[in-house]
């Protein structure tokens, strides 16, 4: 488990990171997500003691990073810019990982394995695309077999095959009871795989919710219907849990808690004539962008992709397509998690 009291980092007169609570729990994997300059990497620094807090605490399973006997075997962290010195080969870096923390050899077989590195193995660590060392990146987290992993933007520089073996890896380490924490500032990538989220902006926390929540308080159960007697149909469709809004003298009505099959069935029971009848989903992107609209710090040009990341064209994509309905990657989302 991580928990941050009153997080907070300074430099200088930028504060990166802003008074931030939050517990990360084991069992499932928890996205941190936020605009670019958001400060994740900075909050995950500070879990791994490589930068102090200005004020607040963090802490893994009750203590301080740096108080744990064996850090390696507790946390298992992929950070940004991985030093990994050029000329040394992944498996000899690794190799001397485990050595200064007294991890088995044979242990180093396995997570080159595990992430996919047999063939590369032996090659310069400087030879490598961005991919191959990420992979090393998370090799090296998973050394020492840890029960927290924390992973800063694994699926940067990842084809679709490593997209997807991390998709896996992060799921099948949360099932066997670790502790996941990933960052990134793709809403849609971190939906797939976490169960939980937590989303800041500007330092600050925005929210701590599950996916279905976010898209619940974005608006994404509401059904539009229009009729030729909307009082009628507002009586008709009361009740507990339903929520039904519309402007005076107008046909139409925004009514949430209520599927559009039932909203349907209701004025047919009731003989209601209905000229529409539509349910609005919000895809993950809007969610996310509205929460972190004002949030954002560094805004493209383009307009209409996410928000500060202007070189994203599959989710700008996505964020201008959105409209009323959800993208192919929100509603296989929603199918999972909803
Ligand atoms: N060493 C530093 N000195 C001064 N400012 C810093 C330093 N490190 C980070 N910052 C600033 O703190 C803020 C948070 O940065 P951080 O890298 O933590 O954000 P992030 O959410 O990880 O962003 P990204 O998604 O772009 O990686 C940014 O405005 C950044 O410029």
């Amino acid at each position: 488990m991580i928990d941050a009291r009153q997080l907070t980092k300074r430099y200088g007169e930028k504060t990166a990171v802003d008074g931030l609570d939050f517990v990360v729990k084991p069992g499932t994997v928890t996205g941190f997500l936020g605009p670019n300059g958001a400060g994740k990497s900075t909050t995950m620094r500070m879990i791994v003691g490589l930068d102090a807090p200005t004020g607040g605490t963090v802490t893994v399973n009750g203590r301080h990073y740096a108080r744990h006997r064996a850090p390696l075997q507790e946390v298992g962290a992929l950070l940004e810019a991985k030093s990994v010195h050029p000329g040394r080969s992944a498996y000899h870096h690794l190799r001397a990982l485990a050595l200064t923390h007294g991890i088995p050899r044979r242990r180093v077989d396995e997570v080159v394995e595990l992430a996919g590195l047999g063939s590369v193995a032996r090659k310069r660590a400087g030879s490598f695309s961005l991919g191959m060392g990420q992979r090393l990146g998370i090799a090296a987290a998973l050394l020492g077999d840890p029960q927290t992993v924390m992973l800063d933007e694994p699926v940067n520089g990842l084809d679709p095959e490593g997209v997807l073996w991390i998709r896996r890896l992060l799921t099948s380490l949360a099932a066997e009871g670790r502790t996941v924490f990933v960052s990134s500032h793709l809403m849609g990538e971190v939906a797939l795989v976490a169960d939980h989220l937590i989303v800041v902006g500007r330092g600050r926390l925005l929210a701590d919710t599950t996916v279905a929540d976010l898209v619940r308080e974005a608006g994404g159960d509401t059904v539009k219907v229009a009729t030729q007697d909307p009082a009628r149909l507002r009586d008709v469709l009361a009740g507990p849990g339903v929520d039904v809004t519309g402007r005076a003298g107008s046909e139409e009505l925004q009514v949430t808690g209520m599927g559009a099959r039932e909203i349907g069935l209701k004025a047919a029971e009731h003989g209601i004539p209905l000229f529409e009848l539509t349910p609005r989903t919000v895809s993950l992107e809007e969610a996310f962008m509205d929460l972190t609209r004002d949030a954002v710090e560094y805004h493209g040009s383009t307009g209409g992709g996410i928000p500060g990341d202007p070189g994203l064209p599959g989710l700008a994509g996505t964020a201008r397509s959105a409209g009323n309905t959800a993208t192919a990657e929100t509603a296989e989302t929603a199918g999972r998690t909803v």
